[in-house]
């Protein structure tokens, strides 16, 4: 039987004419579990892991995976049984890393707009450090501390004004971005941290965006950390730790991004050759972790030949897979059995009232009505971002290891989507 990989997913792939994650037929998933459904190979997780690990091999790292690319309790245990932390922005992800059994002290917060409540909350879990963002955030955060008679553990966020050549909605890095401290800004912070009684300075931090497919942007980006660190441990502030960050694209469409490995030996030869290559390092990747082991399944409803095109409707939609319809961002589909007829061109659209909801625009497939597709790339920044549009209960989830699947989320109900709401009371009001 031939074996056809589908390019940039490892552990997804035709063998003969039916798609396969890791052993299983994906179609058996569907069966099973129905549509839509996010299924994710557990190899693909482990051996994107390990192509960070292999770049820092030797070198002192806590990887910390920004769990906002998705933060389904699974794939969060099984990110900390191989050792590793996370990147949170909320205090609802903190919850969710203590749920799932992960440790406190391997957690830095991010995030512009941290709350009073969550950084009591940080401070209480004992996390390993917050990323501040603002001069604002620092006092406020040293008032917490103050009152908790404690410390808190800090980097200051540095936004180094370098361009990720991505798209805008998701670089942070530049200055016209509400991310990070004014790399002129970042000394004055720094000293204003060390005078505080409720701070401690442990590290420095930069993140310049999402889905960065050239190395250049974080080799320029570690030129301006470094300068930083030079002049702020030049003014008597000890700097233990670099956090690097995440962004690493993924293959979503010819996209060639530098392996996390080639990646890493290109940044730490730089640090070895200015001085820095014995820091502690931490790295805060998300989507180049998760985004190529994950599918979703989708079923096809309707065809619908139009004047102007051919609309393929299927009962996955933008609630649950909101890229496309928020970045035009491009996802491929494939079907789960391949049909050995003449394809067409079609519009995938979902069944939500907007004509924003799109999937994929102008595919050819060759499907019938009732037959499975899978849309690729879905493991980063769709589960995470989808919602109750519609009254659209949430998708099911399925982790693959070799021949077993496991549920790990139930797919929502109806009444799922309005727990919680009242009902007015009986007089009017
Ligand atoms: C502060 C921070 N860290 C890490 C990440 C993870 O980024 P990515 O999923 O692109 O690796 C993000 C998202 O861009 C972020 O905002
Ligand atoms: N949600 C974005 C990535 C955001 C990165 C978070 N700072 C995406 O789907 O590509």
């Amino acid at each position: 039987m031939t074996h056809t990989a589908l390019p940039g997913h490892p552990h997804i792939a035709y063998r003969g004419q039916d798609l396969f994650i890791e052993d299983l037929p994906v179609s058996a998933l569907a069966q099973a579990h129905g549509t839509p459904l996010f299924v994710y190979s557990q190899a693909s997780m482990q051996s994107a892991l390990a192509a960070y690990q292999r770049g820092f091999a030797g070198r002192q790292v806590q990887i910390c995976y920004a769990m906002k690319a998705n933060s389904s309790l699974a794939l969060l245990q099984f990110f900390a049984r191989q050792g590793c932390g996370f990147d949170i922005v909320s205090g609802g992800e903190l919850e969710r890393v203590l749920a799932a059994g992960g440790d406190a002290s391997k957690v830095i917060f991010s995030g512009v707009g941290k709350t009073r409540a969550e950084m009591q909350q940080a401070l209480q879990a004992g996390i390993l450090c917050f990323n501040v963002e603002s001069e604002a955030e620092l006092e406020v955060l040293n008032d917490v501390a103050v009152a908790m008679g404690t410390q808190a553990p800090i980097s200051i966020r540095v936004n180094p004004n370098v361009d990720p050549k991505t798209h805008p909605y998701i670089s942070t890095g530049l200055k016209g971005n509400k991310f990070g401290v004014a790399h002129e800004r970042a000394l004055a912070t720094y000293q204003r941290a060390a005078a505080l009684p409720g701070i401690r300075v442990t590290g420095i931090d930069c993140h310049i965006g999402s889905q960065i497919t050239d190395a250049t942007p974080y080799l320029d980006a570690a030129d301006r950390v470094l300068d930083l660190i030079e002049a702020i441990e030049a003014a008597g502030i000890a700097i233990h730790h670099i956090d690097f960050g995440g962004g690493l694209g993924i293959n979503y469409n010819g996209d060639t991004p530098p392996a996390a490995d080639d990646l890493w030996h290109q940044l730490l030869a730089k640090m070895d050759a200015r001085g820095f290559g014995d820091r502690q390092f931490l790295i805060e990747p998300g989507r180049s972790l998760v985004g190529n082991a994950g599918l979703c399944v989708t079923q096809v409803l309707y065809l619908k030949p139009g004047e102007e095109k051919n609309f393929c409707i299927v009962d996955a939609a933008m609630n649950d897979l909101p890229r496309p319809a928020m970045y035009q961002a491009f996802h491929g589909i494939v079907p789960l059995q391949a049909r050995a007829e003449t394809p067409q061109v079609y519009d995938v659209v979902g069944p939500v009232c907007e004509s924003g909801d799109w999937l994929g625009r102008d595919r050819t497939l060759a499907v019938h009505e009732g037959d499975h597709l899978a849309v690729l790339s879905a493991g980063a920044y769709c589960m995470s971002m989808s919602s109750n549009y519609n009254t659209r209960g949430r998708a099911a989830e399925v982790l693959v290891s070799g021949h077993s699947a496991h549920l790990i989320r139930e797919r929502e109900t109806a009444a799922d989507t309005f727990r919680g709401e009242k009902l007015l009371p009986a007089a009017p009001l």
